[in-house]
């Protein structure tokens, strides 16, 4: 290490006492793994976290020696010591290997099951670490398994076979059964041999007070299960150093690497060296493209380095930060902020107007001007021709005059020659003639006539040219307005787009705000709501509006809000008002409603008629948000659907469909799902109706009853900015959940045991869901269930999600209604992460494509 790099990566530096030796000047992708496993084993050890089966699972797969204490068998786990509710068994070495040798298989190639972003994340052993599950492994184990379950106890598992099958289990009067298929819905005796064959994981709903083990050994196993994430490695070509190998390592410590050949160990690049980096450099370039203001390199690389190396992310990061700054130095709060941005919005608008009025008030005078100009040409067009007929007139006088002077007899002469104008000597051969052979009085008129042609000539002539200059002048003046207004239409046409942008940022801004404030607030909001209901007191206690403490505990539950039996429909809904609104943005919201069978979970959603619940006033409220967003246009689309027993019902559908789902990365896709177009409240009211006529259909077909089943009712939104034509995509899911409540007892059999099975998985996995995103994995297991995989999108780190779980207030349900609240709590603890607006720019226009018929019109002149 260079004397000139070292004080800047000291501080920086990872533990490198521990890290391996590399065999060779570039380190291969098992160093690299390596290298994370110590880290994280010192993170553990930090933590005074033992890790558990996993890491010991872990370090026996990738042939470290650290595998020792597994040897301890069985123990209780960690897990278990600190109260949580579910055991955790040790297992010996061998047990371990060949248990997680069936495992690493099943997940280096079956169905994709746990692939993600060409990463996999191994060992179904990692849920039982953290979702509290135990895990029941190989043959003799059953034994201990059987003493673990009581009795009467139904427990639904989940085996995951080396073949890569992932197939539900029942333990049930102490044997052990596997679900034939959800079609059949036939229970055999699980096979002896399959205890060899792979493993066996208890489905249990994530509770709050079971620790959450890291993510050790999904990420572990991530390199070493030889997935290919190469394009993070690199080189740089150093001045003083030289070629060095690079690599971003993939821990939350996302920093740029380099290779110490000296010290034989990974170091923690500083930041100015990374603008030697091509794959540094160009991002940092995208982003003082779209961020011109931002200016300092040293600081775009440190945000990149936050940010994952995600230059979109850096550049929210940087504009919130603006906010911030702003935000200190004016000491002023989000909100403040937000109606500032607002006024200014106002006055922008305003200003906008004005200037809109002026530009038509100037077209209007460049029109009339426009048809002053016409008919003055048409006018000296008119006289024109009115000269031309005189002038006409006038030289066939002449003619005619001439012809009588030489009618005239030769012998007749004027009396006297006076040198005297034309027209007098006319006259005067005019008394000549008149006395000797014409008519004197034709002479006469024709004299007068000619005097009188002659004189209106003149006049005209005049009135011509007077009015020739006149319009010469005119002409002058409109051409002269017609560039001064050519001059100003650029001038605001300019001004107009400046003001466009100003908008558009402005909007961005406050949405921005308005979302970290949310953030802020949790972009997973969970309320509690204790159902009404007068045959019974309520056994509840509620110390404040965000707390509840159920009968016989100690300690209160918290929630972002407690709603006491007493809660009106209204209430309930306004806290969900805001997210409600960012749907309307363009982000992925689901509010769904957990709880046991008869808590109120569809009384919430769904309502009576004349009290509507969440669902109907979230679409009425995203009509009128709608409605009044005048420079957007909405289009809503609502969808229905229904999961029983894994599969999905379309119940918009006007014969019953079997949905299938279609996954395409984070996408999810139902196609052939029926959707209709929403425009008014009656129409909500329509497809619900329609939507609840075929569940009832599907469920008497079914023989399912509303409880076993999830319904989703899928809004999706889309809204075209009319001013900078951007679009954006949201969507609302509205999801009842079935009912939660445990399957205990043996007299549950048949069809209601299939049912169950089918909840629990779902519902478990939405535990394991909850779960992951709560102790921030990096794999997150949707597709365990079709309910989690088709909430993904709303359920990810780009959505924000409300959930209401829904409690009895009666004594007798009190060990449902303690489940229940460990479920929200759980949910509680999820931070989503920072939510992404789905919104796509305008493109863009032609030049002068703003200013349109305007300017065809001066062009014309
Ligand atoms: N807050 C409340 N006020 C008045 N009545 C309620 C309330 N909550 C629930 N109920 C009534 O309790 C009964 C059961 O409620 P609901 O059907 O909503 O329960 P659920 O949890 O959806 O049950 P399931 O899981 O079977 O669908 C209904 O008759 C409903 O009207």
């Amino acid at each position: 290490m260079g004397s000139s790099a070292s004080s800047e990566s000291e501080s920086s530096r990872p533990s490198s006492r521990n890290i391996p030796s590399p065999r060779s000047q570039a380190p291969s992708r098992r160093e690299r793994s390596t290298f994370k496993e110590v880290q994280l084993n010192q993170r553990d050890s930090q933590l005074g976290n033992p890790s558990g089966g996993e890491t010991m699972a872990t370090q026996s797969h990738s042939g470290s020696e650290q595998t020792d204490q597994s040897n301890i068998s069985p123990q209780r786990s960690n897990t278990q010591q600190q109260g949580g509710s579910q055991p955790q068994i040790r297992i010996t070495r061998q047990e371990s290997q060949s248990r997680w040798q069936g495992a690493y298989q099943q997940y280096q190639y079956p169905q994709g099951y746990y692939h993600n972003s060409g990463q996999r994340y191994g060992q179904g052993g990692q849920y039982g670490g953290m979702y509290g599950v135990t895990q029941a492994a190989v043959g003799h184990q059953q034994q201990q398994q059987r003493l673990q379950y009581k009795e009467d106890d139904i427990v639904f598992e989940t085996f995951y076979h080396v073949n890569g099958q992932a197939l539900t289990c029942m333990y049930k009067n102490g044997q052990r059964y596997v679900l034939d298929s959800w079609q059949t819905q036939t229970w055999q005796p699980f096979p002896m041999q399959w205890y060899n064959q792979g493993t066996l994981v208890t489905n249990s709903v994530v509770k709050s007070d079971q620790p959450v083990q890291n993510e050790a050994s999904s990420s572990n196993n991530t390199t070493t299960a030889g997935t290919s994430i190469d394009d993070r490695e690199g080189k740089i070509a150093h001045p003083k150093r030289g070629k060095l190998h690079t690599y971003l390592f993939e821990e939350k410590r996302n920093v740029h690497c380099y290779y110490d050949t000296n010290s034989g160990t990974w170091m923690k690049m500083p930041v100015h060296w990374e603008l030697y980096s091509p794959l540094v450099r160009q991002m940092v370039a995208t982003i003082k493209d779209d961020c011109p203001e931002w200016k300092n390199e040293h600081d775009i690389i440190a945000t990149l380095r936050a940010c994952n190396y995600k230059p979109d992310d850096a550049i929210a990061t940087f504009l919130a930060w603006d906010e911030i700054f702003d935000q200190s130095a004016g000491g002023t709060s989000d909100i403040n902020i937000i109606l500032e941005k607002d006024e200014n919005i106002a006055t922008l608008e305003k200003k906008r107007d004005v200037l809109c009025v002026q530009l038509s008030k100037s077209f209007e005078d460049l029109e009339s001007e426009r048809k002053q100009k016409q008919i003055l040409e048409s006018r000296v067009h008119e006289l024109q021709e009115q000269l031309s007929s005189m002038e006409v007139e006038a030289r066939t006088a002449t003619v005619a005059l001439e012809a009588l002077q030489n009618q005239r007899p030769k012998t007749a002469r004027p009396k006297t020659a006076r040198p005297k104008t034309p027209q007098v000597e006319y006259r005067t051969e005019y008394i000549e003639i008149e006395k000797d052979t014409v008519d004197p009085a034709l002479v006469e008129d024709t004299a007068t006539a000619t005097k009188d042609l002659h004189k209106s000539f003149l006049m005209l002539k005049r009135e011509t040219q007077q009015h020739l200059q006149d319009l010469g002048k005119m002409l002058t003046q409109v051409v002269t307005s017609v560039m001064s207004l050519k001059t100003a239409d650029s001038g605001q046409s300019k001004e107009l787009q400046e003001i466009k942008e100003l908008y558009r940022r402005e909007t961005m801004q406050r949405k921005l705000l308005y979302n970290k404030l949310q953030e802020l607030k949790g972009n997973i909001r969970v309320f509690c709501r204790c159902r009404y209901d007068n045959r019974v007191d309520c056994s509840h206690n509620f110390p404040s509006d965000q707390e509840v403490t159920p009968l016989g505990s100690k300690k209160p539950f918290s929630f972002d809000r407690v709603f006491t039996p007493q809660a009106t429909q209204a209430e309930i809904f306004e806290d969900t008002l805001p997210i409600i609104t960012s749907c309307v943005d363009g982000y992925n919201v689901c509010i769904m409603a957990y709880g046991q069978t008869g808590s109120g979970k569809t009384h919430t959603m769904m309502g009576p008629k004349n009290d509507p619940g969440v669902n109907i006033r979230s679409i009425e409220e995203l009509l009128r948000i709608c409605s009044e967003r005048e420079k957007v246009q909405y289009k809503l689309e609502a969808s229905m659907v229904e999961i029983y027993n894994e599969t999905i019902q379309d119940l918009l559908s006007p014969t019953p469909t079997t949905l299938e789902l279609r996954a395409q990365g984070n996408k999810i896709n139902l196609p052939n799902l029926t959707k209709k177009l929403v425009e008014s409240k009656d129409d909500i009211q329509k497809i619900m109706d329609m939507g609840d006529k075929n569940r009832s259909v599907a469920s008497t077909k079914m023989n399912s009853t509303s409880s076993r089943s999830h319904l989703l009712f899928m809004i999706s939104l889309e809204g075209r900015d009319k001013v900078s034509g951007a679009v954006s995509n949201g969507t609302l899911t509205l999801c009842d959940l079935a009912g939660s409540e445990r399957i205990a007892k043996t007299e549950a059999t048949g069809q209601r045991l299939v049912e169950a099975a089918a909840i629990n998985k779902s519902l478990s996995a939405l535990g394991q869901v909850f779960a992951a995103l709560k102790s921030n994995q990096l794999h997150v297991p949707y597709r365990n269930s079709k309910l989690t995989h088709l909430l993904q999108p709303s359920l990810g780190g780009d959505a924000k999600a409300c959930l209401f779980v829904n409690i009895s207030p009666a004594e007798s349900n009190v060990t449902e209604s303690v489940s229940t609240l460990q479920f929200g709590s759980g949910a509680k603890q999820i931070s989503l992460g920072q939510a992404k607006q789905n919104v796509k720019k305008a493109p863009l226009k032609s030049k002068n494509s703003n200013i349109g018929p305007a300017n065809w019109d001066l062009d014309q002149l």
